[in-house]
Order: structure tokens, then sequence, then C-alpha cells
């Protein structure tokens, strides 16, 4: 796992650095411009060839794109960058990139959004440096919307453009930016060829992945997405929060994280991981221990014609190694089900009395109540279940059933729970988090999904799974960590009927197994995850448990 930060924590990492007198501000800016060069060119190594900059194919001159028989008998000339830097020190990382392309044989215009005087120091001395190399705009003196040499012309004809305006410093609307900096985000910046944004495209806010949006009837500016749509991203030490949750992963393009000589983040419990790979040796089957040593999961079902769900988990729980898996299934629908189940058990469970009497089986050790269970039967039958202090996944119906009172559900949950609702019934579960986490923000730093669920699972007294493509887990004590599906680990084909069915029975199944509740929901989550990857395109949930076995292979378990 490797850790998440928010503009806080890296601020407090960086700080140390500096007092412990091992680096200095202007080392680390300068390590960061220059990570941020090094990765442009491993991401387009074409930019990076030997003649220094000087190319026919990509580089014409600043006016406008000549004819093809001109280009092919075009002189060579520079590559050509723009850099738009910032008020701040992402501004500075900024104009140690501008060096180091000029350096390197580039042509490259700066524009600063902001007053030079007042330029934090380390930025100003990266602003004095550049100043000995080329020249500065400052974007309220040029008439950014005509056509001749204006900004709006060299951004959308240069080979590179670099975003160094706001970083993990955006703190305030954007509505209160001088016009001067708002004319950059009134750019359709996902049209610029290779965008490239220092630590996280400007006008995300890096902690929380959300945008901050503007007051338009105070600003008069039209409502749109306030950030810069970036093809690259690069940030410094560890991953931002903002790089995986919300809409930050569909604005960053890529991330790269460059190293800039910090020193390992310290255990605290405050800092969010992203979950990785689970060890082997935790998914292994003892090769001694017989099925009961495995565990035991009991799944409640629906009725007639509701079963399907539940099957589905449990099909989920026997495939990540519960030793074995019964289905607790009310009268109406026993024949249904004995139609069409083989490995997993059944048993009649009709109410509350029934459940008791089943759960006096002790080695019913993991419980799952929710999937296609229909609000009614959950009413019932989920106090008797927590009851039981058993490991118990609640999900679906089992959330939905309570939301009415959801205060009456929270007095019931124990330690050894795990919730796992999607975003409708997170706000009915929780309706006043999600009101604050639905707010349009205008503030940095956003409260972000990881507050909503850290604020959640602190509630409820155990373990909430918020479901998305950014899957974000936390335990009553603040421990939190995401499965983010963005990237190279985006699987779109999960959004599919049953898949959060399939995901529920994964945790039961670990659970039964031992597995501690946040390790269960983790590993379950990443789980899901790689078997989406696993069988790609076309994927629908009954195909999920059927992955695991190639997930665990390549595992090594
Ligand atoms: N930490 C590290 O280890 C390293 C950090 N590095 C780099 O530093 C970056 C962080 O720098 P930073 O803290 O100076 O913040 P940054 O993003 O440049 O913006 C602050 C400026 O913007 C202003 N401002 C804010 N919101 C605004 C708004 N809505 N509208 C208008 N203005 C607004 C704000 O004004 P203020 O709110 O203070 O009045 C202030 O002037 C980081 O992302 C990385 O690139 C690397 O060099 C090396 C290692
Ligand atoms: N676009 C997506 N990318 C990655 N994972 C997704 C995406 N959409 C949904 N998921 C995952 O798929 C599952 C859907 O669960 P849920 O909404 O409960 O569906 P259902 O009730 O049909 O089973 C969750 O685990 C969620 O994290
Ligand atoms: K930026």
């Amino acid at each position: 796992m490797t850790e998440l930060l928010t503009a806080a924590q890296m601020r407090v990492i960086e700080q140390a650095a500096i007092d412990s007198g091992e680096v200095t501000g202007l080392e680390l800016m300068e390590r960061a411009g220059r990570g941020v060069v090094e990765a442009i060119f491993e991401e387009w190594p074409e930019l990076a060839e030997e003649h220094h900059g000087l190319t026919p194919d990509l580089a014409t001159d600043w006016g406008p794109t000549p004819e093809p028989l001109e280009a092919f008998n075009a002189e060579p000339r520079p590559l050509r960058a723009v850099v738009l830097c910032g008020p701040g020190n992402n501004g500075g990382d900024g104009f140690v990139v501008a060096r180091v392309l000029k350096e390197r044989g580039w042509a490259v215009e700066v524009f600063l959004y902001g007053n030079a005087e007042k330029l934090p120091p380390d930025a100003r001395v990266n602003y004095e440096r550049w100043s000995g190399l080329g020249g500065i705009c400052h974007p309220w003196l040029s008439t950014i919307y005509d056509n001749d040499g204006d900004l709006r012309g060299k951004l959308f004809s240069a080979d590179l453009t670099i975003d160094a305006v706001f970083g993990t410093g955006l703190s305030r609307d954007l509505g209160s930016v001088h016009a001067d900096v708002w004319s950059a985000f009134d750019l359709d910046t996902g049209a610029i060829c290779r965008l490239v944004a220092v630590d996280v495209p400007s006008g995300v806010c890096s902690d929380s992945g959300e945008t901050l949006d503007i007051d338009c009837r105070a600003t008069g500016v039209d409502e749109g997405l306030f950030a810069f749509q970036a093809e690259l991203t690069v940030t410094f030490h560890r991953a931002k929060l903002g790089h995986h949750i919300a809409v930050g992963p569909a604005l960053c393009g890529k991330v790269v994280v460059k190293d800039i000589g910090l020193p390992r983040v310290p255990a605290a419990p405050g800092i969010c991981r992203a979950i990785g790979e689970p060890l082997a040796p935790w998914l292994r089957k003892s090769s001694t221990g017989h099925k009961f040593a495995n565990g035991h999961a009991l799944i409640l079902t629906g009725g007639f014609g509701k079963t399907g769900a539940a099957r589905l988990s449990a099909r989920g729980a026997l495939r990540v190694g519960a030793g074995l898996v019964t289905l607790g299934v009310p009268p109406s629908a026993q024949m249904e089900m004995a139609s069409h189940i083989t490995a997993p058990m059944m048993t009649r469970v009709e109410g509350a009395e029934g459940l008791k009497a089943v759960l006096e089986d002790v080695r019913l050790n993991a419980l799952c109540l929710g999937p296609g269970m229909g609000q009614e039967r959950a009413r019932e039958l989920v106090p008797v279940a927590l009851a039981a202090k058993r490991a118990t996944v609640l999900d679906a119906d089992a959330l939905s059933a309570f939301s009415d009172e959801p205060e009456a559900l929270f007095a019931q949950l124990h330690e050894q729970c795990v919730l796992t609702p999607h975003g409708g019934e997170f706000v009915r579960l929780f309706p006043d988090i999600a009101a604050k986490l639905n707010e349009v923000p205008t503030k940095g730093p956003a409260y972000s999904k990881v507050d909503a669920t850290r604020e959640a699972a602190k509630r409820a007294g155990c373990v909430v799974l918020f479901k998305g493509p950014d899957t974000v887990i936390a335990d009553p004590k603040g421990r939190c960590s995401v499965n983010s599906a963005h990237y190279d680990r985006a699987a779109p084909w999960l959004a599919t009927a049953g898949s959060g069915d399939v995901l529920a029975g994964f945790i039961t199944g670990l659970l039964a197994r031992g597995f501690a509740p946040m390790q269960a929901a983790e590993t379950a989550a990443w789980l899901h995850v790689e078997c989406a990857l696993e069988f790609g395109p076309g994927l629908i949930a009954e195909d999920l448990p059927e992955q695991l076995p190639a997930v665990f292979r390549k595992l090594g378990v």
C-alpha cells in the first residue's frame, strides 16, 4: 500500500526535511521541475531526441500551421513550450521547467499569472533565474483573444504546455482570482496538445479531487468545469488523494510520481493509503485445514424470483475461499433455489425466530444480508443477525431498510460489521454527511469522499466501504484506504447489475476465513477490480467470481 497524501501532510513532510537541514526548499523545487521534464521525455521520447529540440516533424513556426509541403521543406525549428506559472510555488516549479527546456534548445514562452513581487522566496529565485534567459508575458498585458501572437494561438500550436498555475495551494474560490488568472481557466484546455499539469491540474483540489466552483452571479462568468484538463500530471514524492478520487482522475490524464529525495512517509493514523496487491500468504489455505477451518458463511436471500443476487454473493464467498457457504432461504424461494445451486448449501430461514434457530450453530461465523433480500425481510432479520455478534456484511436492502431510522441501525452495529453502500445507499443512511459531500465546493481543501467515509464509519461504529470507481474504506478509528479503479486499473465494466453483490460475497468469504473487517473489505475491493481487469470488456457479474482462480495464480496464492 502506498500513501495518498493531503496538501497539509505533504507540507509537513517537506518542512520536516527542510528543518532537518537535509535539503532546502530551493533544492526541492529544482528536483520537482527537473522531475517534470524527465517525466515528459519518458512519456514522449520524441521530444527528447538528440537534436536538442530541433525537429521538422513536430515544430513549425509560431504562426499558422503551414501546408504539408511547406512543412516538409521547412528548416528544423526549435520545439516550442508555453509555461503558465501561477502566484505560488507551483509557479516556481514552472520557472524551473522553463529554464531546463530552454537549456535544451527549446523555444519557451512563460506567462505569469500573478505579481512577481509577491512570489514566495523560492519561486522568486526561479523567476529571477528564468528572467536571465527569457521574457515573461503578463497575460493581462497581452491581447489574449486576438489572432496575432496571442496566448490562445500559442497554446493551441505549442508542442508542449505546462500548467503550473495552482498546485496543492489552491485554497480559494476561483471567482476571487484576478481576471488575468481567470483567463487561463477560460480556455478549452482539453484541446491543447500535451498539456502537462505540475503536481495537480490547476483548479482541482488536491485533497478532494473536486474542482472549486465560482459564484457565477458575482463574477458574471458562465458556469463550467473550472479546471485544466491535463494529458499528463507529474506529482512529487507521493500521489495526492485528489489524483484518485472524485473528478480528479478524469482531469489528470495520467499520473506520474517523481521522487524528489524526501524521506519515507512516517506512519500516521491520518494518512490514507491506496490499496495494493494483497500478500499471497494471507490468501493461501493451510495445507492441513479442513473445510470448517476456512469458515462457514450464511447468506440470507430474498423471496421467490429474488434469489439471484444472494447466489452471486454465495459464489463470490466460495471462490474467495470460505470453507462452506449456506444460503438462508424463505419458504417461498426454496424450490427456486434448490434448482439453481450445487456447491452452496441451503437452509430454510423463515423469519426472526427461524434465523435465531439457524444461528445457534456457532460454526456460522460470517453473515451477509442485503442482496436481493427485500426491505421488509431485512428489517426483520438484520436485528437478529446483529445481535448474534458474528462478522456481518450489510449491503443493498439491509441498508436501505433503515433509511427512515438510520440511528436505530447504528445502535445495533458492532465492530465486526462492514457496511457497503453505493452512493444512493450512502445518502439514505448518512444524509447530512452526503449533503456536505455533494455541496459544490468553493474553498480548498474541499470536503472529500475520504472525509465523508471516515465520518460515516465513526458514526456507524464499524467499517464502511463507500463504493464507486474510487471506493473508499474507513474504520471508526480513522484508518482509511482508497481502492482506485482509475488509470491502468480502470474497470468501467464493473458498472453492471450484481457486481456489488459479488463484492459483498467476497468480503463475507474473507470474514469467514478470519480476516479482520477492514482487511477483508480492502482485500475484497482490490480483488474485485482485478477480476474485472482479468475478464475485460463484456464482463457481467457472474464472470467476476470465475476470474478469482486466475487472479490468485498471478498473485502466487
Ligand atoms: N510541498 C512540497 O514538498 C513541494 C512543493 N512544490 C510545489 O509547490 C506547490 C505548492 O505551492 P504553494 O503552497 O505555494 O501553492 P500553489 O499551488 O502554488 O498556490 C498558492 C498561491 O495561489 C494563490 N491562490 C490559491 N487559491 C487561489 C485562488 N482560488 N485564486 C487565486 N489565487 C489563489 C495563493 O494565494 P493565497 O491564498 O495565499 O492568498 C498563493 O499565492 C506544489 O503544488 C508543488 O508544485 C515543489 O516545488 C517542491 C516540493
Ligand atoms: N465505473 C466503475 N469503475 C469501477 N468500479 C465500478 C464502476 N462502477 C461501479 N463500480 C463498482 O461496481 C460495484 C457496483 O455495486 P452496486 O452499485 O452495489 O451494484 P449492484 O447493486 O448492481 O450489485 C461496486 O463495487 C463499485 O465500486
Ligand atoms: K498545476
